[in-house]
């Protein structure tokens, strides 16, 4: 089973993911960006202030191709739980906004035009939980260490994770991350247990 773990920077997912480990100690932990040289590249084009956003949406794109058939393919063929801190779905919303922001870059609709790009090779997760926090919070949680993490880049990326959930509310499963990190991560284990078909 795939599970993703989705929101703004700050939102709480790698806390989570982290806490994760313990309770799931034989799933397949894995994120995006990967560590790979693809990864790499994808963070060196975060740093830059000028980076094309079409060439940026092909860079990310390159890593989750790359992290497809690297890990997340042969975990899913062994019949692991795979958890993965960001997936598809953050290229979706962040891509679509960054484009949305370049004048759509010739695009009538840029999220749409991202989820086209996947849709021919991609994987889509059996369950992604959101952890939904407002952008203040979210930035002020962050810092401001890199582009993506300003308050108003971050609202039309929730608005474009709103558009995603509402496209597809039965895979996407909403947490509450304003509430505190335990709390944040019993909801979320919660969720996944349920899915798993687990008593709690
Ligand atoms: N529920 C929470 N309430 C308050 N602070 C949190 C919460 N979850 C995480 N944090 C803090 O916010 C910052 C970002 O958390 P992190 O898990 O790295 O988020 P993300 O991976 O979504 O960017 C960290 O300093 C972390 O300790
Ligand atoms: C995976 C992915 C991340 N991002 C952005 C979100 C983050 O601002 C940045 C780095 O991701 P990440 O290291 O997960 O940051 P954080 O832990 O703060 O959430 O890359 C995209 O814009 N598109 C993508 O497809």
């Amino acid at each position: 089973m795939l599970v993703t773990l989705e929101g703004l920077d700050g939102s709480g997912k790698t806390t989570v993911w982290e806490a994760l480990h313990e309770r799931y100690p034989d799933a397949v932990f894995t994120r995006e960006p990967t560590n790979s040289w693809y990864g790499d590249a994808v963070y060196r084009s975060i740093e830059d202030d000028d980076a094309d956003p079409l060439a940026e949406l092909f860079l990310y794109t390159a890593d989750h191709a790359d992290h497809l058939s690297r890990v997340i393919e042969p975990a899913l063929e062994r019949d692991d739980l795979v958890i993965s801190d960001r997936y598809s779905d953050s290229r979706f919303a962040y891509q679509g906004a960054t484009l949305e922001a370049a004048d759509g870059h010739g695009l009538a609709d840029p999220l749409e035009y991202v989820v086209d790009v996947h849709r021919p090779f991609s994987i889509e997760p059996d369950l992604t939980i959101y952890l939904d926090l407002d952008p203040e919070t979210a930035a002020a949680r962050a810092g401001t260490t890199n582009k993506f993490e300003r308050a108003e880049y971050l609202a039309s990326v929730r608005d474009n994770y709103e558009r995603l959930l509402e496209r597809d509310p039965d895979r996407f499963v909403r947490v509450d991350a304003t509430q505190p990190p335990e709390a944040v991560l019993e909801a979320t284990a919660d969720v996944l247990a349920d899915a798993l078909g687990e008593s709690r």
